[in-house]
């Protein structure tokens, strides 16, 4: 029995952001109250033994939940693998993370799933589940058995570190998929309009001399895969949105009922196209950083449910790798321990969004999306739940992190904001920074 006391809980799903006491039975939350006495947790454990927690000064949430994730298991184990990507996620405060599918070979069979899964399970750390591909080989032709692989444990369907070109196999895709209920992740990227872009195209890249991928590279996609929902009935999520173009197709494509979701990851809402520099890689990433401009719409689409959803997009690469030219080095940033410090210090703690939509985005909305469990501490669900410690700071270098992966932006800078306790299933795994 596990007695939070004094913790400020935000919990979106019950519309909670204020003190509470909380208490964990068998790896559930057994019950949430801000006037809990002495007397009556004693009568509620009757006279089980009690760990007190004191949660002053912190924050309670549910674990964080990550739609996008490169985890490279099975194939390159040498960027990142499940045992390290699922510990890296625990200490960045996530409990449940969808595992990727353009994995070597790619995860286009049940029984590839299932070795996700239970690469997972065995790892022990955070909830790992398997994305499926759309297409076999994930070459964009021929879709997967999908009713066979939901079987296998895939939550989603994505070819997503490729677009699919073809139109009519995307159409296929959101009809078929309608008769598993799951979403398609879609990478918007028209390969014709990209070319061999290295980054947006605007004013930075024009200075730089550096071949730019115009922002239409990923609308005209957003576009069509919005169409082709609306016509087909069927369940679309879109993967890492970073232009305003985008956000405004999505916007108008809810207000007509169109089933989508949309994702955002951290690095577009935190840098943009003038931060990147020829010397330097880590910025390096596709969708390419967009305008100031484009992050502004970004935070909005975000703010005003547009954008649903928070998600790393963590895609681990070697330091080999990345050291290459800018223009011969991976697309990629490795982001799963410092995601959740940087939205805090540089979007919450500036005032450009509000802790509760934080958790909402990554928490909540992903669970109701794709049907999981965990994104709420309602009595009776998983204690899946993050402590986390606003005033605690740690200078990210590679001697802390698990994570095999070191392109991250935040390199040799110290973050504010970590999580200092997390749970899976009321098991502790993570305690003051470190894994158990
Ligand atoms: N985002 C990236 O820059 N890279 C991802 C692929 C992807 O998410 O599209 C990867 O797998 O490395
Ligand atoms: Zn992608």
């Amino acid at each position: 029995m596990l007695w939070l006391k004094d913790v400020w809980v935000v919990d979106p799903s019950q519309k909670l952001a204020s003190a509470q006491s909380v208490l964990v039975k068998e790896g559930k939350i057994l019950a949430i109250s801000s006037s809990l006495t002495d007397e009556e947790v004693q009568f509620k454990v009757q006279g089980e033994a009690i760990e007190t927690i004191d949660g002053q000064g912190k924050l309670l949430f549910p674990g964080l939940i990550d739609v996008h994730t490169h985890l490279r298991e099975p194939g390159q184990e040498d960027k990142e693998d499940i045992l390290s990507g699922s510990r890296a996620a625990v200490r960045g405060g996530f409990t449940t993370i969808l595992a990727m599918a353009n994995t070597q070979p790619v995860i286009d069979k049940r029984a590839l799933a299932e070795f996700v899964r239970l690469q997972g399970e065995r790892a022990g750390y955070a909830h790992v589940l398997p994305i499926g591909t759309v297409t076999k080989g994930m070459q964009g032709e021929e879709l997967v058995e999908m009713a066979d692989m939901k079987e296998g444990g895939v939550v989603a369907f994505s070819d997503d570190g490729k677009n699919i070109q073809n139109a009519e196999v995307m159409r296929l895709a959101l009809e078929y998929v309608k008769l598993t209920g799951l979403p398609i992740i879609s990478h918007c990227e028209d390969n014709y309009l990209a070319g061999d872009g290295l980054m947006r195209r605007g004013r930075a890249s024009g200075r730089m001399g550096l071949k730019g991928i115009p922002a239409s590279a990923e609308s005209v996609i957003v576009a069509r895969d919005l169409i082709l929902t609306e016509e087909t009935g069927g369940k679309l999520h879109l993967a890492h949105i970073s232009t305003a173009e985008s956000v405004e197709l999505i916007r108008r494509a809810k207000a007509r009922g169109v089933n989508v979701t949309a994702e955002v990851n951290p690095h577009h809402l935190i840098f943009c196209d003038e931060d990147i520099h020829l010397t330097d890689t880590a910025l390096k990433v596709n969708p390419p950083l967009a305008s100031q401009e484009d992050r502004a719409a970004l935070i909005e689409g975000l703010q005003d449910g547009t954008i649903d959803m928070i998600a790393t997009d963590h895609a681990p690469h070697t330091q080999a790798e990345k050291a290459r030219p800018f223009a011969e080095a991976p697309f990629g940033i490795a982001s799963l321990e410092t995601a959740l410090s940087a939205v805090y210090q540089y979007l919450v703690l500036t005032g450009k969004l509000s802790w509760e939509r934080v958790i909402e985005a990554w928490s909540y909305s992903p669970a109701e999306r794709f049907g999981l469990k965990g994104g709420t501490l309602k009595p009776g669900t998983p204690a899946d739940m993050v402590l986390f410690d606003p005033g605690y700071k740690e200078v990210i270098e590679p001697s802390n992190l698990v994570s095999k992966a070191r392109n991250t932006p935040f390199l040799g800078k110290t973050l504010q904001g970590f999580p200092v306790m997390v749970w899976v299933e009321g098991r502790l795994v993570q305690r003051n920074r470190m894994l158990l």
